[in-house]
């Protein structure tokens, strides 16, 4: 547990960079630092680690105020992720990830051998062990980040917008990833990010900060979405938050129709009955997957669905899973589909049934009227648009690198 008790950062020209804040940080737990530009994210995650020191209160680790170990010392029992990774360039990705076990004493197989398990725990293959740091994309650059930071089993882990400088698709990536990691490895964990959407998607908790390193809430992430203490932290969680917030709640209660479905081989006249009592119809193939939509007028006069080709078919988009995904899935299946139909699957791909937009719209209602119980990480929906941010590694006062101290 890392507990901040009335921590302050005033830096020497006057800026107060972190008024006084009272956070704790559980165990095992993601806790995100997210705020505008210059709200004191970085200056608060960088007080734990003692790459810069509070004017102000204390910092305690477990209980320990971390002043009561030298810094460098302390640095090793702390992992630390940045953006763009902060590998050492010159190094080969297997020496990165090798560096803090052999700066704790480490003989250099046992340092090898857990770099290596670490590599592969991140997603990368052997093959990667041997390139330096140039010769990997950015999302596997940040992979040997996370391995790096990890390679001595560090309890706590302090992450600076750590999946900022790759394309969004990746950054998903990587933040499925780190749940997965967290998920076996349960650290705590202390991450920055400018991004509401990031906040949300991996936060257990979610601890909104405003310029003057102000604290205005620290709450679930769906309490968060739900009650919104102020306006700054509703303008923050932006006008969406009612979409945002029906990722938590389950799509179970959609009613998925299946009479709009039918097979592609189905006998002419269950189709043509299904086409008088349908504007569309989904059509499936042998195995009961979808192979897209087909408007009334489009369905051929004899019923012969075989005479049209799938390439005719209107795309159905994207499906969710009818007992695993969010409200919200639902909802971007049927609003992302020309039908304006969401199409609800069994785990195994099968069609289960359909529902329209208009169809979605009670179960809607009665998520928004309902509380949501805490249930910390449960289904996060997807991460939407981010803020890029800016180049935070030009300052002069901050040391990227901790393991070389
Ligand atoms: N060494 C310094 N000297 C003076 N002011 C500083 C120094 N470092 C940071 N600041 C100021 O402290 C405030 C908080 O900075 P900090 O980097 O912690 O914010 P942040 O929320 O992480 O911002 P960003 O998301 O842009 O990185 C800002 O106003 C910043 O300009």
């Amino acid at each position: 547990m890392i507990s901040f008790v009335q921590v302050g950062k005033t830096y020497p020209d006057g800026t107060v960079a972190v008024a006084a804040t009272d956070l704790t940080a559980d165990s095992g737990r993601i806790t995100v630092l997210v705020g505008p530009s210059g709200s004191g994210k970085t200056t608060l995650l960088r007080m734990v680690n003692r790459m810069i020191e509070p004017t102000s209160g204390e910092i305690l680790i477990d209980g320990v105020d971390v002043r009561s170990k030298s810094a460098p010392e302390l640095r090793r029992g702390i992992g630390y992720v940045i953006q763009n990774a902060g590998l050492f360039p010159h190094r080969t990705v297997l020496a990165n990830v090798m560096t803090v076990p052999r700066l704790l004493g480490w003989s250099k197989d046992k340092a090898r051998e857990r770099a290596m398990e670490l590599l592969t725990t991140v997603g990368l293959e052997e093959s990667h062990a041997k390139r330096y740091p140039f010769q990997l994309s950015g999302g596997q650059q940040q992979r040997v980040g996370v391995a790096r930071a990890l390679a001595a089993d560090p309890p706590v882990l302090l992450m600076d917008e750590p999946f900022s400088a790759v394309d969004p698709v990746v950054r998903k990536d990587l933040q499925t990833e780190l749940l997965r990691l967290q998920s076996e490895l349960s650290k705590t964990i202390l991450f920055v990010t400018h991004d509401i959407d990031e906040a949300i998607q991996l936060g257990d908790k979610v601890a909104v900060l405003n310029t003057g390193g102000v604290l205005e809430q620290f709450d679930t992430p769906t309490e968060l979405l739900a009650n919104p203490k102020n306006e700054f932290v509703e303008s923050f969680l932006g006008l969406d938050r009612g979409v945002r917030r029906l990722s938590f709640f389950s799509s179970t209660g959609v009613p998925l129709r299946p009479e709009p479905v039918v097979a592609r081989d189905a006998p002419a006249a269950e189709v043509l009955a299904r086409r008088g009592a349908q504007p569309w119809l989904l059509v499936v193939d042998d195995g009961h997957k979808p192979l897209g939509w087909l408007t009334a007028e489009q369905v051929p006069a004899d019923g012969d669905l075989t005479k049209v080709a799938v390439g005719e078919l209107v795309s159905y988009g994207h499906t969710f899973g009818a007992a695993t995904d969010s409200l919200r899935a639902a909802l971007d299946s049927a609003i992302l589909s020309p039908s304006s139909r969401a199409v609800g699957v069994a785990e195994d791909g099968r069609v289960v049934g359909v529902a329209s937009v208009e169809e979605l719209v009670p179960a809607i209602r009665a998520a928004q009227s309902a509380s949501v119980p805490d249930t910390g990480h449960g289904d996060r929906g997807e991460p939407g648009d981010r803020v890029e941010p800016g180049d935070r590694n030009d300052r002069e006062d901050r040391d990227d690198n901790p393991d070389t101290v």
